[in-house]
């Protein structure tokens, strides 16, 4: 039984050029291609508008833990607008579970550590950013341009790792079969070695986000 804040390998996988990458550990797939260089390059151009540096829940004092600039996207933008039409076409998720479309700028020595989405139930953090919607669900993250090198997203606990290319979409579901949170999604934004890069990543709820 597949919730409205979720989607499902059936559901993907209907879509050509879909691939899921084989394992049990975790349901975990990409996309080549799904947005266009034109609107990737409009992403880029709202991200560098409006650019800050990343806050996280739960950070402790690492503050090196997620070096990046993060910035949330505003839902009234036709770009932002055309992005969401994309990913509920392919997702089939009820569009009123996503979060708002965030993006995100690594510069050179940057990195998002070995982390995963979904929020810690006994963390500090849960009630204040769950008691609306709830856990996380899926995530749905594209790469908006070509690095130079480094940049890749590593998952670990599959020996995985995925190189930023234009348009590129990866996606996977944090939960297990029977709902609870999955660790194999753990996931590593490595340090850009040259270059920048830029993505967007669209996260969903249990429930509605309340927007
Ligand atoms: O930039 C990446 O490769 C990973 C980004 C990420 O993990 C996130 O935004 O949650
Ligand atoms: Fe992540």
């Amino acid at each position: 039984m597949t919730g409205p804040g979720e989607s499902s390998a059936e559901t993907l996988l209907a879509r050509p050029g879909v691939q899921r990458v084989p394992s049990d550990k975790l349901e975990l797939f990409q996309l080549r291609n799904f947005v266009s260089p034109s609107l990737c390059e409009t992403l880029i151009d709202l991200i560098e508008k409006d650019r800050r540096p990343s806050t996280l829940a739960d950070a402790g004092d690492d503050r090196y833990f997620r070096t990046s600039e993060t910035c949330d996207l505003e839902p009234e933008e036709p770009a932002v607008r055309e992005m969401e039409a994309l990913f509920s076409a392919l997702n089939g998720i009820d569009p009123t579970h996503g979060e708002p479309l965030q993006g995100q700028r690594y510069d050179v020595g940057q990195e998002f550590k070995p982390h995963c989405d979904y929020f810690n139930r006994d963390g500090q953090d849960w009630d204040k950013y769950c008691s609306v919607a709830g856990q996380r669900t899926w995530t749905f993250m594209v790469y908006l341009n070509d690095v130079e090198a480094g940049g890749a997203t590593r998952f670990k606990a599959i020996k995985k790792n995925f190189q930023p290319e234009t348009g590129k979409l990866v996606c996977w579901n944090n939960m297990r079969p029977d709902g609870s949170e999955n660790p194999n999604t753990i996931h590593h934004g490595m340090k850009v070695r040259r270059g920048v890069k830029y993505v967007i990543t669209k996260w969903y709820r249990e429930r509605p986000w309340g927007w």
